[in-house]
């Protein structure tokens, strides 16, 4: 039985402003099957990623990730490691009836694509600049895991018009059960502003893309 709510996020509807997303406010079959995952997502094997120079030629960001599945094949070592509820969830993502369900949603045809997961925390001050994510994602789908999310502690999700953070459309706080889906495309930008320093806990999210070969 999959955590996941294939039925739901087949049939969430795809939004085209400021371009093709969906919020499922109700990921996972259950809130008991949501709420278990929250209590059990990890607090070690985090590793920190920055690109913060001011010469850039790329996004820059702040976050600490857990990688679980590169280039579509899991990390045995990492995934071993977790408890049995993430166990079955990354079961989910690399499954052919989750694929099926993202694709039936976005109407973008993902069998080539390889599957690529990885939980991520931001503490205070990690943030991801304005970005429309690399060409060959075509689909990313963001999971959420906080308990509650006060708007004052920024670092929610930002679906922008433009490359400007204040150019915003539409804000998704990161709490437990909700996700979002984002097809990517030239317009497709997003990013997350700074988590602000009186924010008491590390914003939680498992990302999942579908990348093109
Ligand atoms: O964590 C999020 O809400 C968005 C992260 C993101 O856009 C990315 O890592 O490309
Ligand atoms: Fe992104």
């Amino acid at each position: 039985m999959p955590l996941v709510d294939i039925e739901t996020i087949s049939r969430a509807q795809l939004e085209q402003d400021p371009f093709d997303h969906a919020v499922i406010p109700r990921s996972f079959v259950t809130d008991d099957i949501a709420e278990n995952l929250r209590s059990e997502f990890s607090d070690v094997g985090f590793e920190q990623s920055e690109r913060t120079e001011e010469t850039r030629s790329d996004k820059q960001y702040r976050m600490f990730n857990r990688n679980l599945v590169t280039a579509g094949v899991v990390d045995q070592d990492q995934v071993r490691a977790l408890p049995e509820s993430w166990q079955l969830l990354v079961e989910d993502v690399v499954s052919k009836s989750y694929r099926e369900a993202v694709s039936a949603l976005t109407d973008v045809y993902l069998d080539q694509c390889q599957v690529e997961a990885r939980m991520t925390r931001y503490a205070r001050g990690c943030w991801i600049e304005p970005h429309t994510d690399r060409p060959d994602k075509a689909v990313t789908h963001l999971f959420y895991f906080n308990d509650g999310w006060n708007a004052d502690w920024s670092g929610d999700l930002h679906l922008l018009r433009s490359a400007d953070m204040n150019d915003c459309a539409k804000r998704v706080l990161p709490t437990t059960g909700t996700s979002v889906v984002l097809v990517r495309s030239d317009r497709s930008w997003h990013g997350v502003p700074p988590v602000a320093e009186t924010c008491p806990v590390d914003r939680l999210a498992l990302l999942v893309h579908f990348v093109r070969p």
